[in-house]
């Protein structure tokens, strides 16, 4: 069966569809109000874009460990992981993705193959020769066959830019159509690898163009792990059965749970941030600055390069700030080969959860 054009023909917004929309949205709205409220909101995305690109990327079993991956961004020696790579990979292609929508908030097809290309670090484009099958893990069976011929392929993804960026098209709240846009993107399939990934940058990217988020951190790909078979299920049976309702309930369930949980965590850092800037600022007036506790926050594990670099102080001076803030307690020294690095233990673990 051939892929519908959108808008689709179908009367979706029942009456439950509508209850979840309402509740999502004032979820997201929190998130928001939330994020706003906090001064330097900018230095969160560095450490809650890792979380959603450490989870998203586990959906292609890319497993890493905060530690690995909070060690590959200081970049020392010897412990740059395959896994940890592919996951910075997907910070870069989420953040990239962020950048060019940020101007204009618009998505256009160009630009999501700039994100997949940043991803996958190949420029392969939109697939042009057949071949590509999706198929069950455990079974091997073809569950699904996406488009195989590039005109069609690159007709339903000028269709899809549309849905996306003309709302004159549909006036559909932007969450059911983010769970259409999903929908119609993973089933077109336009690219050889990096699909899934790509289709879920797009999902938070679009929650940014539709001005429901300032910034891109909405981890929703922890809910997709986390309730996984029913994605795979729900994206296959809609395609057999045309029943959108239960598709768009899932989807719109956890932006909301999600919304929920990131709406705590930013509570958690912001309030961790206040006990960190009123003590440091009594203890040591002679260094504390504003950059000095956004650096803390920005990176969970830290090194001298990076508070230089940040402070404009000298390696000496950076040096010492650390060492006093961990001899104190703030920080924990620890060490790989010859290079120090300081963690910020209480940041890491509300990062955990
Ligand atoms: N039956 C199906 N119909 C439509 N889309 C599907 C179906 N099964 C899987 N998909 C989508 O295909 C994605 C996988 O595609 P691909 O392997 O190209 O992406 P990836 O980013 O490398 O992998 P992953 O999503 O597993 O991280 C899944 O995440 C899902 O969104």
């Amino acid at each position: 069966m051939s892929i519908q054009k959108l808008p689709l023909p179908y009367d979706l917004e029942t009456k439950q569809v509508l209850k979840k929309v309402n509740t999502a949205n004032k979820a997201l709205a929190e998130l928001k109000g939330v994020v706003s409220s906090i001064p330097n909101a900018a230095i969160l995305i560095n450490a809650l874009v890792l979380q959603e690109a450490k989870d998203s990327s586990a959906i292609e079993n890319i497993i890493t460990t905060h530690d690995d991956l909070y060690k590959a961004e200081l970049s020392l020696e010897g412990i740059k992981s395959l896994e940890a790579k592919e996951v910075q990979n997907y910070i870069a292609a989420l953040k990239h993705g962020f950048d060019l929508i940020s101007t204009h908030k618009v998505l256009t097809v160009n630009q999501i193959q700039k994100i997949q290309e940043t991803l996958e670090k190949n420029n392969a484009g939109l697939r042009a020769n057949p071949g590509t099958t999706l198929t069950n893990a455990t079974t091997g069976q073809v569950v699904y066959t996406p488009p195989q011929n590039a005109q069609e392929i690159q007709e339903l993804m000028t269709n899809l830019e549309r849905f996306i960026n003309d709302d004159d098209l549909s006036d559909l709240d932007p969450l059911i159509k983010m769970a259409i846009i999903h929908h119609q993107f993973e089933s077109i399939h336009p690219f050889y690898d990096g699909n899934g990934r790509t289709g879920r940058i797009i999902n938070v990217l679009y929650l940014v163009i539709k001005d429901l988020l300032e910034l891109p951190i909405l981890y929703l790909s922890r809910y997709i792990i986390a309730n996984k078979t029913e994605y795979y299920r729900l994206l296959q049976d809609v395609r057999e059965t045309n029943n959108w309702e239960p598709w768009l309930l899932y989807i719109i369930t956890g932006v909301e749970n999600i919304a929920n949980e990131t709406i705590q965590v930013v509570k958690n850092i912001q309030q961790l941030m206040s006990e960190y800037k009123h003590s440091i600022r009594a203890q040591y007036k002679k260094f504390y600055s504003q950059d000095l506790l956004n650096n803390l926050f920005k990176h969970p594990y830290t090194k001298i390069e990076f508070m230089e670099k940040d402070l404009g102080v000298s390696r000496k001076t950076a040096a010492n700030y650390l060492n006093t803030l961990a001899n104190d307690g703030f920080l924990k020294k620890a060490k790989l080969g010859q290079a120090n690095y300081y963690i910020n233990e209480r940041l890491y673990n509300i990062l955990l959860l």
